[in-house]
């Protein structure tokens, strides 16, 4: 989902920072670590976004596996059904990344494919709505045969549009 009734449009710099919290335990740390940062490598090359790990708590962007209740007024669902969500740009909450960890996390074909979710997630965090096109990341369903080609061109234009 992306609640965008939270936060405003677009952060007001170019360089963002990112925490990882909770991770999963479907996949190796350093795994996670690499999905995690080719899903923001795939924004920061089709803009002028930089993306930096960070290990403090005042990072831009909290990214974190959590199940049901968490925190927030958006528990998950256990498996399958809503996989993840994101808050838009803005401070505290905003940007913040949070995948649902009843779902089972791989860097492949089967379960769900960390990469393509955290590339969608990462669009909603930096201010992207969904998309109508099918063939849009920002579309609201998942579809694992989409981890080629991640970005479409309306995917590009957005996000150039927003920075
Ligand atoms: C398999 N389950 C789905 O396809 C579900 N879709 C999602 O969980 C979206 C994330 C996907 C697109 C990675 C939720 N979203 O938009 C987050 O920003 C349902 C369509 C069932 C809601
Ligand atoms: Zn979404
Ligand atoms: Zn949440």
């Amino acid at each position: 989902e992306e609640y965008s009734h939270l936060q405003g449009t677009r952060w007001n710099k170019n360089i963002l920072t990112y925490r990882i919290g909770r991770y999963t335990r479907d996949l190796l740390r350093n795994t996670v670590d690499s999905l995690v940062e080719s899903a923001f490598s795939v924004w920061a090359r089709a803009s002028s976004l930089t993306f930096v790990r960070s290990h403090t708590r005042n990072a831009d962007i909290m990214v974190e596996f959590v199940t049901y209740e968490h925190g927030d007024l958006y528990p998950f669902d256990g498996p399958r059904g809503s996989l993840a969500h994101a808050f838009k740009p803005g401070p505290g909450v905003g940007g913040d990344t949070h995948f649902d960890d009843a779902e089972y996390w791989t860097a492949g074909e089967t379960g769900m494919n960390l990469l393509v979710v955290a590339a969608h997630e990462f669009g909603h965090a930096l201010g992207l709505k969904h998309s109508r096109n099918p063939d849009s990341l920002m579309y609201p369903t998942y579809r694992s045969s989409r981890s080629a080609n991640l970005l479409s061109i309306e995917d590009v234009v957005n996000i150039n549009a927003l920075y």
